[in-house]
């Protein structure tokens, strides 16, 4: 495996995770985690027509007029934000949590052009008091069934493929992962960003999503066909390097907590969206893109403290334990 290259795990073969060949999946799949935080997945049990169709939910859920998406707006909850977020809400930063110093990042150039819509999966959110709000059932009939029921099929491949591989691969016991992910503190997010004129892309006045790490367990990423997203290289820090789109594949990346959470044995590899210039029409128009983020975290209160086999005489604790709600609320209070 080049580093230089995001690895393809493919879990076909991974059954109940108790075969030598889930042995030998898990395996390369802590591998991709430790050396570049990124891979692309297949076979991971939600159909390519389901995938196809989100994108078609998606694509008429922001095709909406902005009246109609505001109505599924709502004040933060509990440091959450759920439903519509219009172009321009929600601002990307790294570790940045001095109000002034965001508030000029806000009025400088380089703003995210972007709109997003997010839900919880409402098992979770019945249980913390959080709600869904969504655009009225009668403009989007089926729209909420069929989120919900992607949602679902999201937290299937999480829990059944996902977090077992990786515990098996860090060589804990299959369910360890499991354990601390009961309650499906998980956030799906559709995301659009929007078409245009090839000169604000080109002078910085606009942009995608700017670098940054993700900050929960990880995140299983779907893209459309159009590109645009790269990674920082592995081995050349700063170079960042395309994420092509695999149609088929989804993406899998590490967070920045579970990268503290095994003392930094696995990487939490920043990330961002170009406009891809090249794909510009006849008009000097770049087209727009859509993805869908699936935002994986840890139960509330969990304490993250460095995992068993990734510290030892030779190797210390970097960082003190953490409680996994008051990581997350912080890093997430900054985006807005
Ligand atoms: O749109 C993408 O492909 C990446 C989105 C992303 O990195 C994020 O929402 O954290
Ligand atoms: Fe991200």
């Amino acid at each position: 495996m080049s580093m230089e290259s995001i690895p393809v795990i493919d879990f076909a073969q991974f059954g109940d995770g108790t075969s030598p060949e889930s042995q030998a999946i898990s395996k390369q799949f802590y591998e991709a985690c430790r050396d570049v935080g990124f891979a692309y997945l297949t076979n991971t049990g939600i159909p390519q027509e389901s995938v196809d169709n989100m994108f078609n939910w998606s694509a008429r859920l922001f095709g909406l007029p902005l009246e109609v998406k505001n109505q599924a707006t709502q004040p933060p909850q509990g440091g959450m934000q759920l439903g519509y977020h219009g172009v321009g809400v929600e601002q990307v930063s790294q570790m940045i949590f001095d109000a002034e110093e965001l508030a000029s990042i806000r009025k400088g150039k380089l703003l995210d052009f972007k709109e997003s819509f997010e839900i919880v999966d409402e098992t979770s959110s019945a249980r913390r008091g959080l709600k869904n709000i969504w655009p009225p059932e009668e403009i989007l009939p089926g729209f909420r069934e069929f989120e919900l029921d992607y949602c679902q099929a999201c937290r299937v491949f999480q829990m059944e493929r996902l977090l077992p591989a990786l515990s098996i691969g860090m060589g804990l016991d299959k369910d360890f992962f499991n354990r601390h992910h009961r309650n499906a503190e998980n956030k799906l997010r559709l995301l659009h960003y929007p078409e245009g004129p090839v000169e604000i892309f080109e002078s910085g006045e606009k942009g995608r999503i700017a670098a940054h790490t993700d900050f929960g367990t990880g995140t299983l990423l779907f893209q459309d066909d159009v590109g645009g997203l790269e990674i920082e290289s592995p081995t050349e820090p700063g170079k960042f390097i395309p994420a092509i789109p695999i149609r088929g594949a989804a993406i899998f990346n590490i967070g920045d907590l579970l990268m503290r959470w095994s003392n930094d044995s696995l990487k939490s590899t920043a990330h961002r969206v170009r406009a891809p210039l090249m794909k510009a029409d006849g008009d000097g128009i770049v087209p727009e893109r859509f993805s869908i983020p699936y935002f994986m975290n840890p139960d509330a209160s969990t304490m993250i403290d460095a995992l068993p086999g990734c510290w030892g005489l030779d190797i210390p604790k970097k960082y003190a334990p953490i409680d996994s709600q008051d990581y997350i609320k912080k890093r997430r209070a900054a985006f807005y």
